[in-house]
């Protein structure tokens, strides 16, 4: 029996995976993909956006959430009874795609292929990394060499970075757009060198690339994953002390222009790593998207409220622990 292909989507928040996805899922190419998206928090932004995406052939049963945890560590409860939920379906999917968190290790979800259940019948294609050139050229996951100085040092952003490009068949240097081409050609050469031969990187723009390429690596990871070394091998798991979200709701706006600039405000003020999710603006049908990683913000109108949803905004907010979410809320509400 030929095995399913999965491609396991990893890199670090706001990096450009959902964005890769859709591409993917717009390009299909006739293939009939299944998505499994996992985020950070309870609330599922991703998985919203996606399902709005309005792909011929791509309904709601293919777009599988698993929110609420972390897929790396909530594996036999979550991740394999969808897997198997997904190969047993009268018509199974000619390839998964598993768009991992941004603050995901990749590893332990790549050895839950070797579970007996679904090893016969699902093998891992490929893990594709994608990453935020802008912010790995600014030095964003490495440690300042006084950091490295510290006997306790510990970089919870630098270990989710290397993790991910040490288990990654093939990266993206994703928002090749907003680096000059000599700063994308020193990133580059010096990623390169930390990866696993054979293992090659791609500049890409809004993850703009053929699907041919990310899908049908042929990588067998699972097999594969000495080669593939983790900073958490020994402890099977990490930590997840490390990071924290929660959602800030906000009643209806007027114009989201004052939101975008609260936001700003607020992820100069303190230590966010990533902001997004939705607005209702009086008078508009439709519901407004909008997307803060490090300075850069993004909105739109994506489609319009459905019937029953309560027309209120909710922002999700990511960064490392410890965050002043008291004062986050007021800032981003206005107060
Ligand atoms: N300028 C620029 N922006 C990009 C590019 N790719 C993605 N973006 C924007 O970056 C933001 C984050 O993109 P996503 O695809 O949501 O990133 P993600 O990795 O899925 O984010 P998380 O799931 O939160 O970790 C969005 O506003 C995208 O439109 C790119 O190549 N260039």
């Amino acid at each position: 029996m030929r095995k399913v292909p999965a491609t396991v989507i990893t890199g670090f928040l706001g990096a450009g995976k959902t964005t890769l996805v859709r591409h993917l899922l717009e390009h299909n190419q006739g293939r009939r993909i299944a998505l499994i998206v996992n985020e950070f928090g309870d609330i599922g932004v991703d998985g919203q956006l996606l399902a709005a995406c309005g792909v011929a052939g791509c309904t709601d049963d293919d777009i599988i959430e698993l929110a609420n945890g972390c897929l790396c560590c909530t594996v036999a409860d979550e991740f394999l009874p969808t897997m198997q939920a997904l190969l047993d379906r009268p018509n199974p999917p000619d390839h998964i795609v598993i768009e991992t968190s941004g603050l995901a290790l990749p590893k332990p979800l790549v050895k839950a292929f070797h579970w007996p259940e679904i090893r016969s019948r699902v093998t891992v294609d490929g893990v594709v990394a994608v990453v935020d050139s802008p912010a790995a050229a600014a030095g964003r996951f490495a440690s300042t060499p006084e950091e490295m100085a510290r006997p306790d040092h510990d970089n919870p952003l630098e270990e989710v970075f290397e993790d991910q490009l040490a288990c990654a068949d093939l990266i993206l240097l994703n928002k090749s757009d907003l680096l000059e081409a000599a700063a994308l050609e020193a990133l580059r050469s010096g990623i390169a060198a930390r990866l696993r031969p054979g293992v090659k990187t791609l500049p890409t723009r809004m993850s703009a690339v053929d699907p041919l390429v990310v899908l049908g690596l042929s990588a067998a990871a699972e097999e594969d994953l000495a080669a593939r070394p983790s900073h958490h091998d020994a402890e099977d798991g990490h930590d997840h002390d490390d990071f924290e979200s929660f959602a800030v709701f906000l009643p209806m706006v007027d114009d989201p222009a004052v939101v975008e600039a609260r936001a700003i405000a607020a992820i100069a003020d303190h230590d966010i790593l990533r902001l997004k999710g939705f607005l209702a603006v009086t008078g508009k049908p439709a519901r407004h998207v909008i997307q803060a990683v490090g300075t850069r913000v993004e909105r739109y109108f994506d489609r319009p409220w459905k019937a029953d949803e309560e027309r209120v905004g909710t922002l999700v907010v990511i960064g490392r622990t410890g965050l002043d979410r008291q004062r986050i809320e007021a800032a981003l509400q206005g107060l």
